[in-house]
């Protein structure tokens, strides 16, 4: 069985990485995805605006929507403060196990809790399952015909509190223009927009950050 993409990656970081270094995992990940072979983690550049809005949040509760090979879960669990915590929802069992691994190498499991299976299934049991009470800080990055439909389930589920900050990769490529039209036409949301590119690449992408108002 030939291995996958995410498998070849998950490798070079056991190889090249330093085991417990959470910025050498994301260096060599960066290294492989852009000398090697190109994969959808938010990479370095659009990867210190998720690092900015990480650290104007300093979330003790933190929700990340598409974990994929894990990249993203340990950009943001390298910097929470003592004691908080990211719960990250995968739904593909390859990549979760990759993940988990990938998580695990970086040294930083105690702060990352990976929650298996699709996101609406997933956002309804956080207060009652996963002890949540709001989040301080959510990282949209997974299929982006359900940025929307989540932010609104966050929401039903009270989720969000004055001043949560959400913030969504790939805003013009591959595009989430019903998210993008909802938050910027809601008067519940206050947006700013980061111009960046697509990972590894010259093309145009951006982030948008809403913050809920209550
Ligand atoms: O399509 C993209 N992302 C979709 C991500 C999907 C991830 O979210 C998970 N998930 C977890 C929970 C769910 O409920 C559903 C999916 C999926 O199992 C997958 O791991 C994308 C594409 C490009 N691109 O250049 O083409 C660039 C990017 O930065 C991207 O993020
Ligand atoms: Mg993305």
């Amino acid at each position: 069985m030939s291995q996958s993409k995410e498998q070849r990656i998950l490798n070079f970081v056991l190889q090249n990485a330093v085991r417990g270094d959470p910025c050498s995992v994301l260096d060599t990940i960066d290294k492989y995805c852009s000398q090697k072979e190109w994969a959808m983690n938010v990479g370095d550049e659009k990867g210190k605006i998720l690092d900015k809005t990480v650290e104007e949040a300093n979330p003790s509760v933190a929700l990340e929507l598409g974990t994929y090979c894990g990249y993203s879960a340990v950009r943001i669990s390298r910097l929470l403060k003592a004691g908080a915590r990211l719960l990250t929802v995968e739904f593909n069992p390859e990549f979760a196990a990759i993940a988990k691994q990938m998580i695990e190498f970086a040294g930083v499991q105690d702060k990352v809790k990976l929650l298996e299976g699709p996101s609406q299934e997933i956002i309804p049991q956080l207060k009652k399952k996963y002890e949540v009470d709001t989040l301080d800080f959510v990282f949209l990055d997974h299929w982006k015909d359900r940025y929307k439909p989540d932010t609104i389930l966050l929401q039903e589920c009270n989720l969000l509190r004055k001043g949560s900050i959400l913030l969504a990769d790939n805003i013009i490529f591959p595009g989430a223009p019903d998210f993008l039209n909802y938050v910027r036409k809601s008067p519940h949301f206050q947006c700013t927009n980061y111009p960046s590119h697509l990972e590894y690449m010259k093309v145009e992408d951006a982030m948008e950050k809403a913050v809920f108002l209550g």
